[in-house]
């Protein structure tokens, strides 16, 4: 549940990011204000006009100078009108432009567990729409609220000099108007925030819908989403719908109100010429302010619901700026010269924020020691914490217990694009961005030439086997869509692989990234893995014998920990867990997609597991480290 906060505490959190373009705000508020009071001036020249020279013997030059200085005034007024909006426009853009971006950086910086809870669609409204609403309140809400005020107060003022019975009688209809407007108030700020929260989760079953379309349309569960989404639709169309009628009420009270005053102060205003207390003159500028003074008047429900929309808008911006992250860098960061990738897991633990109290840790203490330039398989049964665990070194979620070691450096002393720069990552589920294959693949590289940076291209693509690049439309150039969509499962996996071993990383984390690649194809990328990151320590979770068996050794995770580490032969031989998950993990590809997909499958990898149950025997406790 969001803090509460009132309009001004919320309304202050915006002025840091005012502070700059206060100069230009106020000069846009004088001129919002010279407007309202040429338009206030108007009346007074109909006053002296009919006062004086509308009466018997008065010239006509006259009555040209006030035509004259009416055109002057109005002339004065939309000048004035243009110059507010040349004033607020642009900063008001530049403003709306820093949040925004100092949003999407900070969504960049909090910790994968606070993603792990937003819906996209509630931070992609908060990012835009909120932030569009925030800039119109602010180049044209807040300013127009100020002068509003101030036209009525001047206004009153005037009518009030004017005549002051009728004023009074005018300003007897701002007090029901100011008890329903509490009311309102109090309603508005409700329906709003639901109604921008509503927008939100709108946005992210869009956003699910078209990314899980194939899932959709493959189960034909297509008419039960657009049920589902049609339902949350009607949700939103009532609250917008009782967010306008509360709005169309406020308006209307605010409206005629002031209307049957006026129609009160008329009557009580011609009773008082008739009986000689009143000019005429006085009575047509009452009048004519009456109605210069009912324009903002009746303005007052719009501007009021675009700040209390603006507030929900702010409010909903900082609830994320407020979250922080984490995980962050050290104060004073441990800087690692020549990393050698030892990488030492003491005793970790770890338990997702989410876990009920009184489980046992995921990650239950687990001890393991890779040596530099080591490929280590991490084998397990399903959901036993083997993708948890690779995670925790890239720290996307910090141990809860124990600590992780590069080169004896605890991972938390590192500073966070440093250790990310040591570290590098292919997930199974390949992310790809819409842009060109060679952004996608240099993503986390740091070539210090172009031409550097084609040879890291060329030879990253070459390790993953994804020489089908070349064969794209534009070759490297080619954009490959949204999220990658345009290739298949075992092309996007070959270049987020790419993407990995383009970083160069000394310590290379592998979520089973080769699941979509046939046997053969893995081997061959596997074996140019080792060629080129020879001094690459190597985390791979492996759901296959295959790439179980390339590995220098591998370590079995059981119950939260690492029962057992050796060759796959020695742990084949002696460990009947081992046996176990190694029988039920499938030894064919998810996706035949490579060039060498239909090529037979080599015999040593087709034998793989057989073949190594005639390896020597070895007790647990022998081959543990
Ligand atoms: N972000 C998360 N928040 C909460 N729980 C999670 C999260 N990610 C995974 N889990 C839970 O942690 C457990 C272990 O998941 P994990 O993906 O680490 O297992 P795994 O061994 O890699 O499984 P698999 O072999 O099927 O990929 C699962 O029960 C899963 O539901």
């Amino acid at each position: 549940m969001p803090a509460q906060t009132t309009l001004w505490q919320s309304l202050a959190r915006l002025y840091p990011h005012l502070r700059p373009i206060l100069p230009r705000l106020i000069l846009g508020l004088f001129c919002a204000l010279g407007a309202s009071l040429m338009a206030l001036a108007i009346p007074q020249v109909f006053r002296v006009l009919i006062n004086t020279s509308l009466n018997p013997g008065g010239s006509t030059a006259a009555v040209w100078g006030a035509a004259g200085v009416v055109l002057g005034l109005g002339i004065l007024e939309a000048g004035f009108i243009a110059l507010r909006r040349q004033f607020v426009i642009a900063p008001a853009t530049t403003v709306e432009t820093r949040m925004r971006t100092s949003f999407y950086r900070h969504l960049q910086d909090l910790a994968v567990s606070f993603h792990d809870r937003w819906g996209s669609g509630q931070l992609l409204s908060r990012a835009m729409s909120d932030l569009n609403l925030v800039r119109r309140w602010m180049a044209f809400g807040a300013i127009m609220l100020v002068v509003t005020a101030l036209t009525v107060v001047v206004g009153f003022t005037i009518m009030l000099f004017t005549s002051w019975v009728l004023a009074l009688i005018f300003m007897a209809a701002a007090v029901p108007i100011v008890i329903y407007g509490y009311r309102f108030n109090r309603f508005y700020r409700q329906v709003s925030r639901q109604s921008q929260d509503q927008t939100g989760d709108l946005a992210t079953t869009v956003e699910e819908s078209v990314h899980g379309i194939r899932v959709l349309k493959a189960f034909g569960r297509s008419r039960e989403a657009l049920d589902s989404f049609e339902e949350q639709a009607q949700e939103l169309r009532e609250t917008e719908v009782s967010k306008a009628n509360s709005l169309a009420k406020f308006s209307l009270v605010v409206t005629l109100l002031p209307e049957a005053a006026l129609a009160v102060a008329l009557v009580v205003g011609i009773i008082a010429v008739a009986d000689g207390n009143l000019s005429i003159g006085s009575l047509v500028a009452f009048f004519a302010t009456a109605a210069v003074v009912a324009g903002p008047v009746e303005a007052v429900g719009p501007l009021l619901s675009m700040t209390l929309t603006a507030k929900t808008a702010i409010d909903r911006h900082y609830e994320v700026m407020d979250a922080q992250s984490s995980i962050q860098s050290p104060q004073r960061p441990v800087h690692l010269n020549d990393v050698r990738g030892e990488l030492v897991f003491d005793d970790v633990h770890f338990a997702y924020p989410d876990t009920k109290e009184g489980t046992r840790n995921l990650i239950d203490g687990v001890t393991l020691c890779l040596r530099p330039g080591e490929t280590m398989a991490l084998v397990g049964v399903t959901g036993s914490g083997k993708s948890t665990l690779l995670q925790l070194v890239p720290r996307l979620f910090d141990v809860t217990g124990g600590s992780i070691r590069i080169d004896g450096t605890d991972l938390r002393q590192l500073d966070l694009e440093e250790l990310r720069t040591i570290v590098a990552v292919a997930f199974e589920d390949t992310t790809l961005f819409s842009s060109s294959v060679r952004d996608n693949v240099l993503l986390g590289a740091e070539p210090a030439s172009s031409a550097e940076a084609d040879q890291l291209l060329a030879q990253a693509l070459d390790v993953a086997q994804a020489d089908f690049v070349y064969s794209l439309p534009e070759g490297t150039d080619t954009l490959i869509g949204e999220e990658g969509l345009s290739l298949s499962g075992g092309q996007r996996q070959r270049v987020a692989l790419a993407r990995a071993i383009a970083a160069r990383p000394t310590v290379l984390i592998m979520d089973d990234p080769l699941s979509a690649l046939d046997v053969r194809t893995e081997e061959l990328v596997e074996g140019r893995l080792r060629e080129v990151l020879a001094d690459t320590t190597t985390l791979v979770v492996a759901h296959r014998p295959s790439t179980v068996s390339l590995a220098d050794r591998v370590a079995l995770m059981e119950d939260g920990r690492i029962s057992a580490v050796g060759t796959h032969a020695e742990l084949l031989a002696g460990n009947d867990h081992y046996r176990y998950v190694i029988a039920s993990l499938p030894t064919e590809p998810e996706d035949l997609d490579s060039p060498l997909e239909d090529g037979p499958l080599p015999a040593d990898a087709a034998d793989d597991a057989a073949g190594a149950l005639e390896a020597p025997h070895l007790d647990d406790e022998e081959i543990i480290r």
